[in-house]
């Protein structure tokens, strides 16, 4: 059965359009409980990383997305390589907040160093 949607939209000059993309990513339709954390999805279902569009996608897309993933990729790896990054508190689980069992690590000060570009 093909919807034919006719919408009539009248738009003030000068205004200012934006897609929701926040919006467009907890689509349940798209994401099976949109809400959950849980990242393996993406490993599950490969094709859906294509769904996932931060940086936007067109002509208008951001201009600077590859500069925002290489900072994104050191600041993060650096972050991962350098501290011990553990939860704090509970688990934001929507529906079983479950404590968190701290593992003991060793003391260590970490310090974290910033490499110039
Ligand atoms: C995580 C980082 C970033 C995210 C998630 C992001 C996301 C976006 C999004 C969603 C848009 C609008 C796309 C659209 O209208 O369809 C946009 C546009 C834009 N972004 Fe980014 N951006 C990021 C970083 C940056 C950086 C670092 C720069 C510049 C150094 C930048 C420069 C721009 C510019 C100039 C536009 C306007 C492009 C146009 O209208 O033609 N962005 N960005």
């Amino acid at each position: 059965m093909n919807i034919i949607i006719n919408w009539q939209i009248s738009v003030d000059s000068g205004a200012v359009i934006t897609a929701q993309l926040g919006a467009l990513h907890v689509n349940n339709d798209i994401f099976k409980n949109a809400e959950k954390f849980y990242p393996e999805r993406f490993i599950e279902d490969p094709k859906l990383l294509n769904q996932v569009i931060p940086f936007g996608i067109g002509k208008r897309s951001c201009v600077r997305e590859n500069l925002a993933r290489t900072t994104m990729f050191l600041v993060f790896g650096n972050l991962l390589l350098r501290c011990d990054i553990r939860p704090h508190g509970l688990f934001p689980s929507t529906k079983n907040q479950v404590p968190y069992k701290a593992a003991k690590l060793p003391d260590k000060n970490v310090e974290l160093e910033f490499v110039k570009l």
